[in-house]
């Protein structure tokens, strides 16, 4: 996602697109906010009627009155008219901030609901293989530019071009000649914004992804600090840092050196109507008093002009640098979500079944070819080399993903006809990463079943041998974990996790490692504690300890991917293929007691295809 992101946004940025996009994609009525602008357009036409009051008062006095207007020259009506200016401006400014500020929050507020939603339905192997850290960006900074958008930049941006176009219209209509010396020069400003613009574009996104990378390797300067100081590689961190940071700085300077010149350029050209203007008029040289009543309203107004468009290109640069935003939020919304069906399959029957399986991670194949059986009520251990697929196997039962090819499915339906929320209806999951949240152990394990009573609670808990050292915490089972478990031990952590999943009661359960951080006594317990819930739940363990899957109903072996022999403990022994020198290799290390060697490591008489077990 993150090179995506960049690709993404290496495109050209179209403000019109990012806002046709996000009014699309929120789906919230935009009416109030269309009319808030057109509100904020007259409210800022409106400073134009000051200064037209003043040449009508001018024109009255000294040149030539307009029919109907003599009032112009009554100072009292005059200032009546100016009060009745400011009165109907403070009108239009407020209802128009207010509907546009309503209205965008409608459309962002919609929008943030259905990019959380269109998040939530995403695979969530591809959540948790993307930096928790960029995605939380995502999430809040650039949904908060995304908001900008609406709230502030582009009403104030289309405010100001609606008063520089009314200013050059009204001013056209009064003599469209010197109108036209002051215009003359903006295509070369158009020229040198757009110029601006890309120049900008570039450097804003290289720095973004500069500050990106320094901030990464700050984070985890300072989550290795230990293992840096213990391997004495604290300094060469502090270079790596110190590097990034200066290519940061050189980074920001240039952008303000070469993306400065533009912009000064445009300042330029767009101030430079005045001169244009001033020589045309001296160039026109005419004596008639209308005319230098007239000339004195281009003068005034030209500023009308002249600021707003020097506004505008301000406000561009920012609605630019938040559409930037639009567009990596516009890579999220792309990726596709799971598919879900319209009416969630249910079954009664747990079998769960593996149907000629292949899974690869971006085309890095991970699974080949798997087929197995796991029966209702029974315990299937999954082992095999590391790398060799168990946890991809796990995580396509879990549907973190779908696979690419096969069929994966429980009592017969195929896990995209149950759905994923009926599918988590049917799961407990211990895996190796524990997510415990901020509050008490109570809390934790009660994520399992909102419902369930203080008793239940604490019934998992000693199932899952959580009891002894959650009573010797000070507040006992009251005792705050903090997010991430902190102050617990990883085999702690893990035990809570077991109890949680424990209490939810779900009929299959998936275990992967559950015993890897836990010592030997834990161990048994766990271990008892799954073989008590076999009869009633469908267990599926992955477990590097074979002395933990002695009991299994089946052990699969996976090798690359591949299941390369299925049968109990005893037959995969007597087969002496992978399990069996696993097993005298594990043996040999001292992890599983000795004795086993009779089995036949090294026979193969007896050994089971495939075709036997699947
Ligand atoms: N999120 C991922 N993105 C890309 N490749 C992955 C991802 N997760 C796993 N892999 C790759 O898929 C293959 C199988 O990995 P998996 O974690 O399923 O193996 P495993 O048998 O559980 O390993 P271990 O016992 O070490 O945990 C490995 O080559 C691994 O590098």
């Amino acid at each position: 996602m993150d090179d995506g992101a960049e690709n993404a946004v290496d495109g050209e940025v179209t403000v019109w697109r990012s806002v046709r996009r996000i009014m699309t994609r929120s789906g919230a009525a935009a009416g109030p906010f269309w009319l808030g602008l057109g509100l904020r357009i007259l409210e800022r036409c409106c400073e134009l009627l000051p200064y037209l009051l003043a040449y009508l008062w001018l024109r009255t006095v000294l040149a030539d009155p307009w029919p109907g207007f003599a009032w112009a020259a009554e100072p009292p009506a005059l200032a009546a008219a100016l009060a009745g200016v400011f009165g109907l401006q403070w009108l239009l400014a407020y209802h128009g901030q207010r509907l546009c500020f309503l209205g965008s929050y409608r459309i962002i507020q919609a929008y943030r609901a259905g990019l959380t939603d269109h998040v939530r339905k995403l695979p969530l192997g591809l959540l948790s293989s993307r930096r928790v850290g960029h995605l939380a960006d995502l999430l809040t900074d650039d949904v908060n530019r995304v908001e900008s958008i609406f709230t502030h930049v582009s009403a104030d941006l289309v405010a100001a071009l609606g008063l520089a176009l009314t200013t050059i219209a009204l001013l056209a209509w009064v003599d469209g000649r010197l109108a036209a010396a002051l215009l003359c020069v903006v295509p070369v400003a158009v020229l040198a914004l757009t110029l601006s613009r890309r120049v900008f574009e570039r450097a804003g996104l290289r720095k973004h992804a500069r500050y990106r990378e320094s901030a990464g390797l700050l984070v985890e300067f300072v989550g290795g600090l230990a293992t840096l100081r213990l391997y004495n590689r604290s300094g060469d961190w502090l270079q790596r840092l110190d590097r990034s940071f200066e290519a940061l700085r050189r980074l920001s300077l240039d952008i303000e050196k070469w993306g400065g010149g533009p912009v000064t350029l445009y300042r330029l050209c767009v101030e430079g109507g005045l001169l244009c203007l001033l020589l045309a008029c001296a160039w026109l040289a005419r004596p008639a008093d209308a005319a230098a009543v007239d000339w004195l309203l281009f003068f005034l107004l030209a500023y009308k002009f002249i600021g707003p468009l020097l506004e505008a290109a301000e406000y561009l640069l920012v609605l630019r640098y938040a559409c930037q935003s639009e567009v990596k939020l516009d890579e999220l919304w792309r990726t596709p979500a799971l598919p879900e069906p319209a009416h969630a399959a249910s079954t009664a029957d747990h079998t769960v079944r593996f149907d000629h399986v292949s899974f690869a991670y971006d085309g890095a194949a991970a699974l080949h070819d798997v087929s197995f059986t796991v029966p209702e009520r029974t315990v299937t251990a999954i082992v095999g080399p590391s790398g060799a697929g168990k946890s991809s196997l796990l995580h396509l039962l879990a549907r973190f993903y779908d696979p690419q090819q096969g069929r994966l499915s429980i009592g017969g339906l195929d896990l995209r006809e149950i759905g994923s929320e009926r599918l988590y209806g049917l799961l407990g999951m211990v895996f190796q990463q524990v997510q415990l949240f901020d509050g008490s152990i109570m809390d934790n394990v009660r994520v399992g079943c909102e419902q369930a009573s203080d008793e239940a609670v604490l019934a998992a808990c000693a199932a899952a041998d959580c009891d002894a050292f959650v009573r010797r915490l000070p507040e006992g089972y009251r005792t705050r974990v903090g997010e991430g478990g902190m102050g617990l031990s990883g085999g702690e952590r893990q035990r809570l996790s077991l109890a949680r999943a424990l209490l939810k009661q779900a009929p299959l359960l998936l275990l992967d490692e559950v015993t890897a951080a836990v010592d030997a006594e834990s161990q048994r317990a766990i271990q008892q504690a799954v073989n008590r819930l076999a009869a009633h739940c469908t267990v599926i363990m992955v477990a590097h300890r074979l002395q933990t899957v002695r009991e299994a109903d089946q052990i699969v072996v996976l090798d690359q991917g591949r299941v390369v022999e299925l049968g109990t403990h005893e037959r995969l022994l007597r087969a002496g293929g992978l399990y069996a020198r696993m097993w005298a290799a594990q043996e040999a290390s001292g992890e599983v007691p000795g004795g086993a060697a009779c089995y036949g490591v090294g026979h193969p008489a007896g050994a089971q295809t495939m075709g036997d077990v699947v």
